[in-house]
C-alpha cells in the first residue's frame, strides 16, 4: 500500500482575511517552508530546523505528524516508522498561516506515500481535510492553490477559488510579539450587529474585484473592516497602531491572518520602500511576491 518516499512538499506562506474577508479570503505569499517525509522500519523521527524549530514538540503531538495520522487513517492505515524533516521559514504564531502550511504538507506527503494516493483522495479532498484540521478554510485554501483565493464551507467541507491578484505589492511587518490564531479567535464575540455585517459584506465584494482587476484605488476602502480586526486590538496594540499609522499615510494595511504582523497593499512598486520605512523598531519587514501553492518538488 505504502511507497518508502523521501517525497518533498514546499508550502507557502498565506495572509489571511485581508481585512473585511474574515474566514474567506486569503493571499499566498513567496515565502516557504520546505518537508520532506519517508517511511522507516519502525518508530517516529524528526528533525525541524529554522522558524519555531526549537518549540515544536518532537512526538506525537507534532502538527504535520497530526496532519500525516489523520490522513493516513482515510487512505487505510498507517505505516510501521515515519521519518520526518522540516526547514521553517515561516514564523509561527504570526499570522501568517504556518499551522496552515504545516496542515497542508502533512496532508500532501501522507497522500503521496500511499499507492494510489491521490486517486482515492483529490485535491477537493486535501482542501476539505485541511480545513477541517485548521477550524477555518481561509489560510489552506491559499496555501493549496496559490495566488489569491476565496474560501467557503459548504455542508462542513471547505471549498476555495483562486484568482490572479493584479497590481499589488504585498509588504509584510513581522511583529516581534506572538499571538496565538485560537486564542485571537476566542476575543470575537458570538454576533455582530447588522449594519457591520453589510458595511463588511460590501468591503469584501469590493476587494475581491479591486484584486482582480487591479483597481488599487479602490484599495484603501475595500480593505476596511468591522468584524475581527476591533475586537482583536486591544491584545495587540503594536500592530493596530502600526496600521493606524500606515493608513494615515494613505497605505492600505491590514491585520495579517490573526495577527500579530501587519500586511501592506501596496498599489505602487515605487511605494514599496517607502512603505517599509514605517517597520517598527525591532520589527523587520519583507516586500514579497505572490505565492504559488503547494507543490510537491520531489518524490
Ligand atoms: N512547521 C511546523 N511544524 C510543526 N508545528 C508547526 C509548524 N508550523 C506551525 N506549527 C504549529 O502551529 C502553531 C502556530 O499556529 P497559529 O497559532 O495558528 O499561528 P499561525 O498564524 O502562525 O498559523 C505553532 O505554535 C506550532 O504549534
Ligand atoms: N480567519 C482566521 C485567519 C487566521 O490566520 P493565522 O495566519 O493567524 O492562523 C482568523 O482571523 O482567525
Amino acid at each position: 500500500m505504502f511507497r518508502t518516499g523521501p517525497v518533498t512538499v514546499e508550502v507557502p506562506a498565506t495572509s489571511a482575511n485581508l481585512g473585511p474577508g474574515f474566514d474567506a479570503f486569503g493571499l499566498a505569499l513567496d515565502l516557504t517552508d520546505t518537508v520532506t517525509a519517508e517511511l522507516v522500519p519502525g518508530g517516529l523521527e524528526i528533525e525541524a530546523a529554522g522558524e519555531g524549530a526549537d518549540a515544536v514538540p518532537v512526538d506525537e503531538s507534532h502538527l504535520i505528524i497530526r496532519s500525516m495520522r489523520s490522513t493516513f487513517d482515510r487512505l487505510g492505515g498507517q505505516p510501521a516508522g515515519l521519518r520526518l524533516t522540516s526547514e521553517n521559514r515561516i514564523p509561527h504564531g504570526r499570522g501568517l498561516g504556518s499551522s496552515a502550511a504545516a496542515i497542508v504538507a502533512g496532508v500532501l506527503l501522507a497522500r503521496a506515500l500511499v499507492r494510489g494516493g491521490a486517486e482515492q483522495f483529490d485535491d477537493a479532498e486535501v482542501l476539505a481535510l485541511a480545513s477541517e484540521l485548521e477550524g477555518h478554510p481561509d489560510n489552506v485554501a491559499a496555501c493549496l492553490l496559490g495566488g489569491f483565493t476565496i474560501a467557503w464551507t459548504t455542508d462542513g467541507r471547505g471549498r476555495a477559488v483562486r484568482s490572479e491578484p493584479k497590481g499589488v505589492h504585498p509588504v509584510l511587518f513581522i511583529a516581534t510579539e506572538s499571538s496565538s490564531t485560537h486564542t485571537a479567535r476566542a476575543a470575537l464575540p458570538p454576533s455582530v450587529p447588522h449594519p457591520d455585517a453589510a458595511f463588511n459584506a460590501a468591503r469584501s465584494a469590493l476587494l475581491a474585484l479591486a484584486l482582480t482587476q487591479g483597481r488599487t484605488e479602490l484599495l484603501m476602502s475595500a480593505t476596511e473592516d468591522r468584524l475581527h480586526q476591533p475586537y482583536r486590538a486591544a491584545a495587540m496594540p503594536a500592530s493596530s497602531a502600526l496600521v493606524a499609522e500606515l493608513r494615515r499615510a494613505g497605505i492600505p494595511a491590514v491585520i495579517s491572518g490573526a495577527g500579530s504582523s501587519v500586511l501592506a497593499l501596496v498599489g505602487d512598486q515605487d511605494q514599496v520602500t517607502p512603505a517599509r520605512a514605517y517597520t517598527p523598531q525591532g520589527w523587520r519587514s519583507l516586500a514579497l511576491a505572490i505565492g504559488e501553492g503547494a507543490a510537491l518538488t520531489a518524490s
